[in-house]
């Protein structure tokens, strides 16, 4: 059996000539927190748009829960829960209303995971919609998504603009979620301490096209930071295969590096280095050299795909 909650193949869209997803093969396995980043512009919200059938693509294919992404059916839709940046939530109806709504619409809604995770937030039932705060409106769409009980629960962006504490109460929630009811949750963020806080997986896009998957643990191990003290003249340290990124602080090199390998400080001292330290790197900078260099025109083609099969 087909277990994966996503896959695609060859998946290719273009916006006036600009090429949103570009070949794209991401097969994304059941179970657990599969966090997807990328630089704006990257084609995360795009794949989310294709694979719940509201774009078509220009070629390859799309599958979610096994089912081709342009022929989701009511049935298979009602297994999949979907929040979006905005909240987009009917600002005309009262919370109570639209949830008693839901509960109608989805077979395995659950009142109790509904009130539970409203519970993180401060929010009245006999409100309407449209008078809730960002972060009220992110609750009450992260409630109902919760409630639905989906299998697969896909987010784009949901904590944008949230609070410190609203943000930790939507987070526990998705995580609850995720471990009491066995769904898979996909979702894209520009924060990696949240994505080093709840994700199993991380996936990284470049230009529509996959960069990386692996456990976000197992990213950061394969970067470090070498510092080296270079006492005459800066070396063109940024041509060595795997640099992402070079930084003088205080006269020091900074190199973020992508696996270096053991003789990376071993071949900064044959470039003249006097000292060359390794240090571990946390999520962020590791994303961001991984994801700057491709900023800075370097051409992403000189760097292999680090994609599990
Ligand atoms: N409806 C559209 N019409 C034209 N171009 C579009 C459209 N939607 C997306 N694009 C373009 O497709 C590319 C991918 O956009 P997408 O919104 O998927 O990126 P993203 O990774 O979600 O970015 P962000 O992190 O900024 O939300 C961008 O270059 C964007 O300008």
């Amino acid at each position: 059996m087909n277990d994966h909650v996503i896959r695609t193949d060859g998946l290719c869209l273009s916006y006036q000539g600009k090429q949103a997803l570009d070949n794209l093969t991401l097969h994304l396995p059941r179970g657990g927190v599969h966090a997807i980043v990328g630089a704006n512009g990257a084609g995360k919200s795009t794949l989310f748009r294709v694979l719940l059938g509201f774009a078509s693509s220009d070629a390859g294919s799309a599958e979610v829960l096994g089912c081709d992404s342009r022929h989701l059916t009511p049935a298979l839709r009602a297994r999949i829960g979907f929040v979006n940046e905005e909240h987009t939530l009917p600002g005309w109806m009262r919370v109570d209303e639209l949830a008693r709504m839901q509960a109608r619409l989805y077979p395995r809604w659950s009142d109790d995971r509904y009130r539970q995770v409203l519970a993180n937030f401060n929010v009245g039932d006999r409100q309407k919609i449209a008078q809730l705060s960002r972060g009220e409106r992110a609750g009450v769409s992260l409630a109902l998504a919760l409630a639905q009980g989906p299998e697969l629960l896909i987010l784009d962006e949901p904590t944008l603009g949230l609070d410190v504490v609203a943000k930790r109460a939507f987070l526990d929630a998705l995580l609850q979620t995720s471990l009491d009811d066995g769904a898979t949750v996909v979702y894209c963020s520009h924060q990696m301490e949240e994505i080093e806080r709840v994700a199993d997986n991380l996936v990284i896009l470049e230009r529509g096209v996959l960069r990386h998957m692996s456990a976000p643990d197992a990213f950061c191990e394969r970067v470090s930071l070498w510092i080296a003290d270079f006492p005459f003249r800066q070396p063109e340290a940024a041509r060595l295969p795997g640099v992402l990124e070079t930084r003088v602080i205080d006269g020091l090199t900074h190199l973020v590096v992508f696996d270096g390998g053991v003789d990376f400080g071993h071949r900064l001292r044959l470039m003249g280095a006097r000292t060359a330290q390794q240090m571990p790197v946390s999520l962020d900078r590791a994303v961001n050299g991984f994801l700057a260099r491709g900023h800075a025109g370097v051409s992403p083609a000189a760097f292999p795909t680090t994609a599990a099969a």
